[in-house]
């Protein structure tokens, strides 16, 4: 593929972009607000200049509710050979296609399962769909050429394809995606009113939970309105699950020892229930999750001491799997997780306190 279109220059638009131009691929770039092109362009995404034929491929990249349009709108123009989507929805934009009479046998759905909680081309990044799955939703329409430009897509930007009907995409995000997103953000809205005090003990633990509660609401309530329905059996199931939960609490106070013995084990079955659930999300590229160990260093908050110690456990031969970094709030003290392989943890340990680093145990 030497040649592709971007319609829609945000943050999924320019990501993909600027993994396409990374491959050597030539990215045109569109938006219907000329700073968000222009943005991209800068970023090295591509070029704002309008292509001098028909691309190889067009990515739409705008919210889901657009996709129809956008896509009759392009192929009216001629722009492209074959056309694909991003969004987060399939079976509503399929729909809308049909009924605007698109040109059905050039164009494929499609759904990368990798985004970030902010919006617009400042928050790309080239490496976003590195090792994540990247649904494809083709119909008995779809021609080959659309399939196989659709693949190469995914296969320069390092995704992993995933062929799946668009209402079946659908009903499987509502639970990996759309519930989890409204949870994230109402646990975040207990927030809203909260005493400072509370707010100021803020840990990664919550951390972790709300991050994607700073998420878009005009994007996210595009995609809740086009998977409403899945998305609400899925919160139905939860709410009885937070309804059994209450009364397993409620329990825990109770003055009778069997009711206090049967809401223990109501907490317990919820959480092991949960690590049975977290255990089956999968590692990169499908594969198992890898169970890295975690070495706690408590840094001190100077300037260039997180540089220092990644080159002291580079020297150690360590290699960093994946890190965290915990901030509490007035203290002059931060804590790096390092997660690294079970059999570094000695080498990294000893040799950490060796050269005088603090380990928290
Ligand atoms: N945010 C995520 O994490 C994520 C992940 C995967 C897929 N998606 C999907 O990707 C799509 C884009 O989301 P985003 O997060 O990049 O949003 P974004 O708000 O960052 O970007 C959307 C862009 O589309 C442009 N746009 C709107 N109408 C247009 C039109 N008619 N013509 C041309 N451009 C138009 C906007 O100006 C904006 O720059 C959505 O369909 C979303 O569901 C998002
Ligand atoms: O990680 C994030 O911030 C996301 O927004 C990612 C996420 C997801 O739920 O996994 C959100 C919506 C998209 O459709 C795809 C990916």
């Amino acid at each position: 593929m030497r040649t592709v279109a971007v319609v829609g220059t945000g943050l999924i638009g320019t990501s993909a972009a600027l993994a396409l131009t990374g491959r050597g691929v030539a990215v045109y770039l569109e938006d219907a607000d000329p700073d968000a092109a222009r943005t991209a362009a800068s970023l090295g995404a591509g070029t704002t200049e309008a292509p001098d034929g028909p691309v190889d491929l067009a990515i739409i990249a705008v919210p889901p509710a657009l996709v129809g349009k956008v896509l009759a709108d392009c192929q009216r123009r001629g722009l492209a050979r074959s056309y694909t989507d991003v969004a987060s929805v399939k079976a509503g934009p399929r729909a809308e296609v049909a009924a605007l009479g698109c040109d059905t046998t050039h164009y494929i759905g499609g759904h990368p399962m990798a985004g970030r909680e902010r919006s617009g081309p400042l928050a790309a990044r080239a490496d976003i769909f590195e090792g994540r799955p990247w649904v494809l939703t083709p119909t008995p329409d779809t021609g080959t050429e659309a399939l196989n430009a659709a693949l190469e897509l995914v296969a320069l930007c390092g995704g992993v394809p995933i062929v799946m009907d668009a209402a079946a995409h659908d009903r499987a995000v509502a639970l990996v995606s759309h519930a989890p997103q409204l949870l994230s953000s109402i646990i975040a809205a207990r927030l809203e009113q909260a005493d400072e005090t509370a707010v100021r003990l803020c840990g990664q633990g919550v951390r972790d939970v709300t991050r994607i509660a700073a998420s878009d609401p005009l994007l996210w309530g595009d995609i809740l309105s086009a998977n409403a329905a899945a998305v609400a059996d899925i919160l139905q199931e939860v709410a009885a699950d937070l309804g059994s939960t209450v009364t397993a609490l409620r329990a825990l106070q109770a003055a009778d020892e069997g009711e206090r013995r049967a809401g223990a084990a109501g907490i317990e079955a919820v959480m092991r229930r949960g690590n049975t659930g977290q255990a089956r999300i999968p590692g990169k590229h499908g594969a198992p999750p890898t169970r890295y160990e975690t070495v706690t260093v408590v840094l001190g908050d100077q300037p260039g001491e997180l540089g220092r110690l990644f080159g002291e456990v580079g020297q150690l031969g360590v290699n960093i799997e994946d890190v965290t970094i915990e901030h509490s709030t007035g203290q002059q003290v931060g804590h790096v997780h390092l997660d690294v392989a079970a059999s570094a943890v000695r080498p990294l340990v000893g040799g950490l306190r060796d050269r005088g680093w603090a380990l928290r145990d």
